[in-house]
């Protein structure tokens, strides 16, 4: 009976042990709580291929999660998204938010624990050819985040400005326009050149005060953000982009505890740096029939230390007879926002 059916496997234990269960041919037959799933796991080839509204994604379902039944949702929540946004993906798993965005001409941050999703992310990335818009971090979802926004320091800055801001390269990056809507004036644009040498800088940074030590991973950015703005130099590719100054959604799709990791955006973005409206939260949680709306919001917002205004739940789907899925998207409080002090620019550096 249950020969044609195969689970994928939990990589992290702090993820509820419910199976998504898939047929050969990707659709859902049901979800179960049943350990044996797991022993078949592994176990075959369950190396396939499925399709998601035109995009293609290869995967292991005996080695990353894959849910066909959020394929409305998936494009639901990308269809939010305009050309040009800085998307961060905290649990992107193997791409189904990710690779869309990033062929919609989004700028795609995209994080996964579990270095198989990762490994099926960076071949999705390339079979939709979009990899030129999404960069791929394996660690853990909080850390993936505080790395993203250190910016780069401001004397470092200084120094390369002079130099960069003669280069004839200059000119071509004015003619495009900046991921987060701003315009290019000639500062903007010195700005965008010198930070091929920041960008760098920061992946330095990011080594040396990462909790995960994933110094593989970081070198690998650096040096994808450097392929990246050469070949933006030269082509119509995306332009480099600086998350510390501006990222339009964060998308939390970890429904049994995404509200935990939200804590991780109370003093995340430092003001100085920040440009523009602050980022979409999309978070996604389950709610009991037990459970109401308002006592989500309420732990959020504890998460957050913060109060959320115009909080938008979206049902995403019924997950058991007394439980559903839901989507909570807000935009950032600006209390989340840090004014930056010798004491936090210390902890910041180590
Ligand atoms: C529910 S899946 C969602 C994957 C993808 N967004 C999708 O819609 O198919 C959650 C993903 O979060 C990853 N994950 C679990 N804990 C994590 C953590 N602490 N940091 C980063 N990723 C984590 C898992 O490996 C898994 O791929």
């Amino acid at each position: 009976m249950y020969k044609d059916v195969i689970a994928n496997v939990i990589y992290d234990k702090n993820y509820p042990r419910i199976q998504t269960v898939v047929n050969k041919v990707g659709a859902i037959s049901n979800e179960f709580r049943v350990p044996k799933f797991e022993i078949l796991a592994g176990k075959n080839d369950m190396v396939t291929e499925v399709k998601q509204y035109g995009a293609t994604f290869k995967l292991d379902y005996g080695l990353v999660y894959w849910n066909s039944r959020l394929e409305h949702e998936h494009i639901r929540l990308v269809s939010l998204f305009k050309k040009g946004d800085v998307i961060c993906d905290m649990f992107a798993g193997i791409g189904p938010f990710s690779v869309p965005a990033g062929q919609k001409g989004c700028i795609v941050y995209a994080n996964d624990l579990n270095p198989d999703s990762v490994h099926y992310l960076k071949i999705n990335a390339k079979i939709n050819k979009v990899e030129d818009y999404i960069f791929t971090h394996n660690m853990d979802a909080r850390v993936f985040m505080q790395n993203l926004m250190i910016a780069p320091d401001p004397e470092a800055k200084s120094q390369f400005a002079a130099a960069n801001c003669s280069s004839g390269e200059i000119v071509s990056a004015n003619e495009h326009s900046m991921p987060n809507g701003n315009n290019n004036d000639v500062q903007e644009v010195c700005q965008e050149s010198l930070d091929d040498s920041s960008v760098v800088n920061t992946a330095k940074r990011r080594q040396e005060t990462s909790n995960e030590g994933d110094v593989a991973c970081q070198e690998e950015d650096a040096n994808q953000t450097k392929k990246r703005n050469n070949k933006k130099v030269k082509s119509s590719g995306p332009l480099p982009v600086k998350p510390w100054e501006h990222i339009d959604h964060v998308v939390m799709n970890l429904p049994a505890s995404a509200l935990q990791f939200l804590d991780c955006f109370s003093g995340l973005i430092q003001k100085r740096c920040w440009k523009g409206s602050l980022p979409w939260i999309h978070c996604y949680c389950f709610i009991r029939s037990s459970e109401s709306e308002e006592l989500i919001l309420c732990e959020a917002q504890n998460k957050l230390n913060a109060k959320i205004a115009e909080p938008i739940f979206h049902r995403v789907r019924d997950v058991a007879p007394n439980k559903a899925m839901y989507c909570l998207s807000f935009r950032l409080p600006m209390e989340c926002l840090v004014e930056e002090t010798e004491d936090n620019v210390q902890s910041v550096d180590g």
